[in-house]
């Protein structure tokens, strides 16, 4: 049983839903924010998976021990899938989730309710340092609204509509959205090969 995992990733909004997901099962978790001397990994990957892949072998690697990275993002039907993987970036390098809303919803500016599905992709890699990788990958499906809303989460959640809550994402609290979010879903299949990929069998 794993008692203490790192996740590869600097995003506090991920490393929040990481700790509450997993400290139900016992498992303390760390991630690259308490280690800032840490490698960048260049997401240079065109797919969640090759991303989440590049991530957890490069940091499974430095520091020798079982890590768990996470590549996710929003894909926009109407936008032919964008932002998809370039997600943390759409608006530019700085990664700002503002300027990322803006920029989704000016793009989508006049489109119909009904035209505006879209879906949270997350991808999970876990490495164990020179052995295998595996990879699971869960999906959200939503609409992107017409005006942000809500304070929680992080990224584009106040623009992602869901409607079997009737509230966007910013307006669930993290108990809520930790039940049917993308990295939830796919933080499930990994839990279900946990024991055999730790285990090296
Ligand atoms: O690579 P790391 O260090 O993990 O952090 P990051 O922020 O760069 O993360 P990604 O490369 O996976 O890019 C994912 C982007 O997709 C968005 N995203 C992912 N999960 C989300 C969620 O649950 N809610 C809202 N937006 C999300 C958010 O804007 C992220 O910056
Ligand atoms: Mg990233």
């Amino acid at each position: 049983m794993m008692r203490e995992v790192i996740i590869a990733t600097k995003n506090k909004g991920k490393a929040s839903e990481f700790q509450a997901l997993l400290a139900k099962k016992g498992i303390a978790v760390k991630t690259l924010l308490d280690f800032p001397n840490s490698p960048d990994v260049e997401e240079t990957g065109s797919t969640f998976a090759e991303n989440a892949r590049l991530k957890a072998e490069t940091i499974a690697d430095y520091f020798q021990t079982i890590v768990i990275a996470d590549d996710s993002g929003l894909s926009i039907d109407a936008l032919g899938g964008k932002p998809g993987v370039y997600s943390a970036r759409y608006a530019g390098e700085e990664k700002d989730d503002e300027a990322n809303i803006a920029k989704v919803l000016e793009e989508m500016r006049g489109i119909p309710f009904e035209q505006r599905t879209a879906r949270f992709h997350c991808a999970l890699a876990i490495s164990v340092p020179n052995g295998s990788t595996t990879i699971v990958e869960g999906t959200c499906e939503g609409y992107i609204t017409e005006v942000p809303k809500g304070e929680n989460g992080f990224g584009y959640d106040p623009i992602f509509y869901v409607p079997q809550k009737e509230k966007t994402m910013a307006e669930l609290t993290k108990e809520e959205k930790n039940k049917i979010s993308h990295r939830a879903v796919a933080l499930v299949k990994l839990e279900k090969q946990w024991e055999q990929i730790v285990n090296g069998e």
